[in-house]
């Protein structure tokens, strides 16, 4: 019997990726001792329809070009190759059945964990992954651990709440800087900045 591996899953909207979610999987791959962790950039996110969101090409060029140098991320292109809504339970669906003896981990800032029970189907999900949590610019531990014992508790599972300084970074932030011609290095990782500006997103 082979060990089995450890893969983190670092699913988003990536629009654009930056620093938060790099230093984000990063302290995932630490924390829990992973082997690999994936990003999975969401091909139509089920809950930003409201957004302007750049073209599939773009985010998953500025994810791979944002994880270049560092051999234990990888990025799958499966929700992007999907004409439907990139429901997260048909993800970890798919990958389990192309490796079995793999545990999987997802990994989320604390926005996304509290609406986790909106998601669908998040019992299939939550009997397929663990969650790895990281506070985001709610510094609120208590509430983040009372969602934590309410999940682990309705549905069986364990969430990882991760020791990681909380980074106030957000695609939504680093749009608007650029919309209104502010700075956004150190935001984003050089190779992305470039893309962004040589490429005209975000006017
Ligand atoms: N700075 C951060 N710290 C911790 N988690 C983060 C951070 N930024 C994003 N995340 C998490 O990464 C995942 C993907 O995030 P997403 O691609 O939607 O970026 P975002 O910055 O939240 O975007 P937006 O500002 O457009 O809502 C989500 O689970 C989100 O909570
Ligand atoms: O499966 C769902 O219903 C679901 C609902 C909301 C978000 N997600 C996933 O959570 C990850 C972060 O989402 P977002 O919208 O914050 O970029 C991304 O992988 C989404 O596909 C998944």
């Amino acid at each position: 019997m082979h060990k089995k591996m450890k893969m983190g899953i670092m699913g988003g909207t990536f629009n654009p990726i930056h620093f938060g979610h790099l230093i984000l999987a990063e302290s995932a791959y630490e924390n829990l001792e992973l082997d690999s962790v994936v990003f999975i950039p969401a091909g139509i996110p089920p809950h930003k329809q409201e957004e302007e969101i750049v073209s599939k090409k773009d985010r998953l060029k500025m994810v791979d070009l944002a994880i270049d140098d560092n051999n234990h991320f990888e990025v799958s292109p499966i929700e992007l190759d999907k004409k439907s809504i990139s429901y997260s339970y048909e993800t970890l669906e798919v990958l389990k059945k192309e490796n079995n003896n793999t545990d999987y981990y997802f990994i989320i800032g604390s926005d996304s964990f509290y609406n986790i029970e909106k998601w669908k189907a998040p019992e299939i999900l939550l009997s397929m992954c663990k969650l790895v949590v990281a506070a985001r610019n709610d510094q609120n531990m208590d509430r983040l651990k009372q969602q934590k014992r309410v999940i682990e508790k309705k549905f069986k599972t364990s969430v990882h709440i991760l020791n990681m300084p909380t980074i106030d970074i957000s695609s939504s932030d680093i749009r608007d800087r650029v919309k209104y011609g502010k700075t956004i290095k150190y935001f984003v990782p050089k190779d992305v900045e470039n893309y962004i500006y040589m490429n005209d997103l975000y006017k």
